[in-house]
């Protein structure tokens, strides 16, 4: 099955499809994500904060791919608010993935109450700028927190990794990256297995022979935004890449809308502000 790939704001290609490891064990991770490249992913989704990247590195080691055949996303965790710890921590993230670029770097939660997240970006432009990354971008930024940067800064970011899923539709902030040029990564895309009993899920599953899941993440697809599903279980693995050969009515796709409950399961970025020890 071919992942289609969409075209960032700086003309750097990411598969619409990727393979998230948030909560997979920093020993299992390896081998987890070497199953995930059998099953054909090409995109992970990792970030400093899961304590997993040494495991992806590992991965990517064994796995006889390419570096340019694997798109790889980490993230700044939060506590690295001051320029120098941030670039440090990139460093290690590097070498923790043996790699000398990834292709995409976000920061990770604006922290709005905590710190300055432009301050932070400005750092993200240094590592841009001098090569360690192929692509910027933020995660969990509300629209007040996009047009900051469109406003102080000079790159716009690549992508804004938000939780959407069809119990938070998430209009607003994915509006505000279509306005900004800013492709939306849809993280929690199934609301980590919460939607799949739902009872419109279950019957457009039922109508189009395929799996709740499978429908779910094939809605984001026919939205334009990225996905990246997580499992450790091999089936799970390989359903969530099965979304190309089948197509959802505009029917279907307004049903699922509408499900929207604006119902977050992670935390609220205007307020989120965890900050680990570093
Ligand atoms: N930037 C951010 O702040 C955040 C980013 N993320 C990113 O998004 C990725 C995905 O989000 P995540 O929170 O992991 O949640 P997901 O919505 O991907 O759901 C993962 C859960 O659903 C289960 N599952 C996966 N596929 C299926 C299936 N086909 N049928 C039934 N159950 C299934 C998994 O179980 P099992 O593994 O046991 O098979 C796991 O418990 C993360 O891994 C991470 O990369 C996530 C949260 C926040
Ligand atoms: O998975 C992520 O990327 C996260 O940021 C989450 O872990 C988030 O920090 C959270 O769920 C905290 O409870």
């Amino acid at each position: 099955m071919t992942v289609p790939t969409l075209t960032l704001n700086n003309g750097v290609e990411i598969p619409q499809l990727g393979f998230g490891v948030f909560q997979v064990p920093p020993q299992d991770t390896k081998g987890v994500v070497l199953e995930a490249f059998e099953v054909g992913y090409r995109h992970i989704d990792t970030a400093q904060m899961y304590g997993n990247e040494a495991g992806v590195g590992a991965a990517l080691a064994e796995s006889g791919l390419s570096r340019d055949d694997v798109f790889v996303t980490t993230k700044l965790n939060n506590g690295f608010l001051e320029h120098d710890a941030a670039l440090d921590a990139v460093k290690r993230s590097l070498d923790a993935l043996g790699t000398d670029h990834v292709d995409l770097l976000l920061i990770h939660w604006p922290l709005p109450t905590v710190a300055d997240y432009v301050a932070r970006w400005r750092t993200l432009e240094q590592v841009y700028a001098d090569g360690g990354a192929r692509a910027i971008g933020v995660s969990n930024f509300q629209p007040a927190h996009l047009h900051r940067l469109r406003d102080e800064t000079t790159v716009t970011p690549a992508v804004n990794q938000i939780e959407v899923h069809p119990y938070l539709r998430n209009d607003e902030a994915r509006a505000a990256g279509q306005e900004l040029g800013i492709v939306t990564e849809a993280w929690s895309p199934i609301a980590q297995g919460k939607v799949l009993d739902d009872p419109v899920l279950l019957r457009i599953a039922e109508s189009v022979g395929r799996t709740p899941a499978q429908v779910t993440l094939r809605w984001h697809v026919q939205r334009g935004d990225v996905v990246f599903p997580k499992s450790v279980t091999r089936s799970r693995m390989e359903e969530n890449f099965a979304l190309f050969d089948f197509e959802l009515s505009a029917t279907d796709m307004a049903d699922i809308g509408a499900l929207d409950r604006h119902e977050r399961t992670g935390p609220d970025p205007d307020v989120f502000d965890y900050v680990p020890a570093t």
